[in-house]
Parts: C-alpha cells; sequence; structure tokens
C-alpha cells in the first residue's frame, strides 16, 4: 500500500516535515508509455501522470510537506496566492490538517474545477484584482505581517516534497531519462525535479543527470524573453504567470543540466492537449500539454536524439478546466451527437448502419 510521499521518501526531507505528518495520499502517480507520442518522436517517451493525485495535481507532492511542516510550527492558518491548483491543493492540506486557508487567485482567471476544489474544502477564496504576480506580493507581506503561513513554493518545504517525483520517475524507470521535459510557470516544479535527480546522483542511486527540458507559454514566457511579463496571456491558465518566483533556480537547472527553456504557442499547446486525450488516452488541462507540445516542436525540427529516453511530466487533470475539452481555439463547439432512442438511429449515428 502506499503510504503517501512523506513515507515514501522520508530519508531524503527534513526532518520538520516527517515529525506531525498531513497527507491524504498524494504520490506513487502513473508512468506511462505513451506509444503514439514516441511514433511522433522517435524517442521513448513515457508521460508523468501527476493528475492522479488526490486534488488532481503535482500541487499535492509540496503541499504534504508544506502543511506537515506549518502543522509542527503550530499553524493554525495558511495562504497561499495560485492560479487555481495551489489552492485547491493548500484548501484540501488545510482541511486536512484542521487549519484555516485563505488563497488569493487573479480576478476571473480560474479554471472551474479548480474554484470548486478550493471552495468545496472551505478555503476562503478572495479573488484580487490583478494578476498571478499581483496575488503573490501581496499574499508574502500578509504572511510577514499576519499570524499565516505561507505555503506558496517560495516555501522550501514546498520544493522538497515536489522533488519526489524525480525519485519515483527513477525508482519505476529502473534508470534516469535522458531528457525530463514539463510546463514552467512560477517554475517551482522545474527547480524541485532538477533537485530531486541531483540528489539521488549525489546518493549513488544513478550515476547520470537528464537534461530539463522546460516549456512556457509563448505569451507567459519571461525566462525565455529575459524580462517579466507585465500582462501575460495565455489559455494556460496555470501558467499564466510573468514573473516566476524560482526565476534564477529554473536557469539553474536548465543551465546545469544542459537542457532548454522554450516557448510553444497557445494552439501548440491546445493541439498536444487534445493528441493526449485523443491519441494516448491520458486527459490533462491544457497547462499541463505544455511539456509535450515543447517535445512534439523539437521533434519537428530535429532536435530529439532518436532512441532517447523522455519522461514528460503532465502536471494537472483535464477535469480542472473541461471546457478546453468541449470547444476549439477558434471558438466552435465540439458537441456530442444527439439521436432519438431507436436502436436504428442509433446505428446509423455510430456508422454501423
Ligand atoms: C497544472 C499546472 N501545470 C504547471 C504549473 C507550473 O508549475 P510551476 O512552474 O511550478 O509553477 C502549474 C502551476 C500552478 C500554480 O502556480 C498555482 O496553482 O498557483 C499548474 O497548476
Amino acid at each position: 500500500i502506499w503510504r503517501g510521499v512523506i513515507r515514501e521518501y522520508e530519508q531524503y526531507l527534513p526532518d520538520h516535515v516527517a515529525e506531525t505528518i498531513v497527507t491524504l495520499g498524494e504520490g506513487g502517480t502513473p508512468l506511462v508509455a505513451a506509444r503514439r507520442l514516441s511514433e511522433l518522436t522517435g524517442a521513448r517517451v513515457y508521460l508523468k501522470v501527476e493528475g492522479m493525485n488526490p486534488t488532481g495535481s503535482f500541487k499535492d507532492r509540496g503541499m504534504t510537506t508544506a502543511m506537515s511542516a506549518a502543522a509542527y510550527r503550530g499553524a493554525k492558518a495558511v495562504v497561499c496566492a495560485s492560479t487555481g491548483n495551489t489552492s485547491a491543493s493548500a484548501a484540501a492540506y488545510a482541511t486536512a490538517a484542521g487549519m484555516t486557508c485563505a488563497v488569493l487567485v487573479p480576478d476571473g482567471k480560474i479554471a472551474m474545477g479548480k474554484l470548486s476544489q478550493a471552495l468545496a474544502h472551505g478555503a476562503t477564496l478572495l479573488q484580487v484584482e490583478g494578476n498571478f504576480d499581483d496575488c503573490l506580493v501581496a499574499a508574502r507581506k500578509l504572511a510577514e505581517t499576519y499570524p499565516v503561513e505561507l505555503v506558496n513554493s517560495v516555501n522550501p518545504d514546498r520544493i522538497e516534497g515536489q522533488k519526489t517525483a524525480a525519485f519515483e520517475v527513477v525508482d519505476t524507470l529502473g534508470t534516469v531519462p535522458d531528457i525530463h521535459a514539463l510546463p514552467v510557470g512560477n517554475a517551482g516544479n522545474i527547480t524541485a525535479y532538477w533537485k530531486g535527480y541531483r540528489e539521488y546522483k549525489d546518493a549513488g542511486v544513478t550515476d547520470a543527470l537528464p537534461r530539463m527540458w522546460g516549456f512556457q507559454a509563448e505569451g507567459a514566457s519571461p525566462i525565455v524573453q529575459g524580462h517579466p511579463f507585465d500582462e501575460p496571456e495565455t489559455i494556460a491558465t496555470a501558467i499564466r504567470i510573468g514573473n516566476p518566483a524560482s526565476w534564477t533556480q529554473a536557469e539553474q537547472a536548465r543551465n546545469d543540466s544542459g537542457g532548454v527553456i522554450e516557448a510553444v504557442t497557445d494552439e501548440e499547446i491546445l493541439a498536444a492537449h487534445r493528441l493526449l486525450s485523443a491519441e494516448v488516452g491520458v486527459f490533462v488541462e491544457p497547462a499541463s500539454a505544455a511539456g509535450a507540445a515543447g517535445v512534439l516542436k523539437r521533434a519537428k525540427a530535429g532536435l530529439v536524439p532518436q532512441d532517447a529516453l523522455i519522461v514528460i511530466t503532465v502536471t494537472g487533470h483535464g477535469l480542472k478546466d473541461p471546457a478546453w475539452a468541449l470547444r476549439t481555439l477558434e471558438g466552435e463547439e465540439i458537441k456530442p451527437v444527439r439521436v432519438s432512442a431507436d436502436v436504428v438511429s442509433i446505428a446509423t449515428a455510430l456508422g454501423l448502419g
């Protein structure tokens, strides 16, 4: 039985997170061989399906450690800024810890699934007139001034929990991938994976390191462009971030691993989003497809080494933001076919008639 991230990887985690463990069974997510992506790229591609965590995104890995640490310090209230998934996760783990949770989200830019989760878990959700970056500045000031713990990925306990995904990839594959690809927003996750891979190598579990390939949405690609975006814009609202908190660490992961951080367009993100659900069988939210979009883009440019072992993290479940399964970027509806209840109409509609 899987016992959650802290108990499975306690020896690699700080002592203060293992004293008062708050867990919802996070981690132990599937590593799925993506045959269609292997065909399209000429590599051996696996997906680390992080939508299979308790609240449907990778954020739960860092929330178990951050909330356990907060509980150990006797905190009664937590706060976070979020594009949605951090708030869903913070709300669930705060509830599990018996704490109150305040979340600051950008006005009108949070996917319905995530909003419903934060509210269902009883978080106090404030829609801030501003973008995610404004929310993060406010959340940090609030935690400095009032007795509330900040559980954003600027909190190192978050990174500690999230690095366990790298351990799981190695434990499942039995080796290190040549390349690890994933979306980059606030850049905590690329930082965490790189830390995890390095710690396994330092511990002698592995003898190599992957190249880190991070992908930002073109309209929200400060690390790619080398300057903050005051008005980040993308339909991938989870990564609609203009000034990543872990910017420097993300560049270190890119440089030290000999990897890249590049941009993909909303069209490329949605095309990958649809390919993953329609041709691989894994339904993810749009931002989560940015890594796959980037690998496909580099494959088209002849930049994916033949037969390379590639793991792509898909970060959140498709149910978080199902709207994009029902409409195209051009706005046309994808509607279920309506038929009368007789078997002939049904057979005809199915092309059997
Ligand atoms: C589905 C999904 N995919 C990718 C990212 C980017 O990860 P980072 O580069 O570590 O930020 C996020 C991030 C979400 C938040 O930042 C938040 O929830 O506040 C996400 O929800």
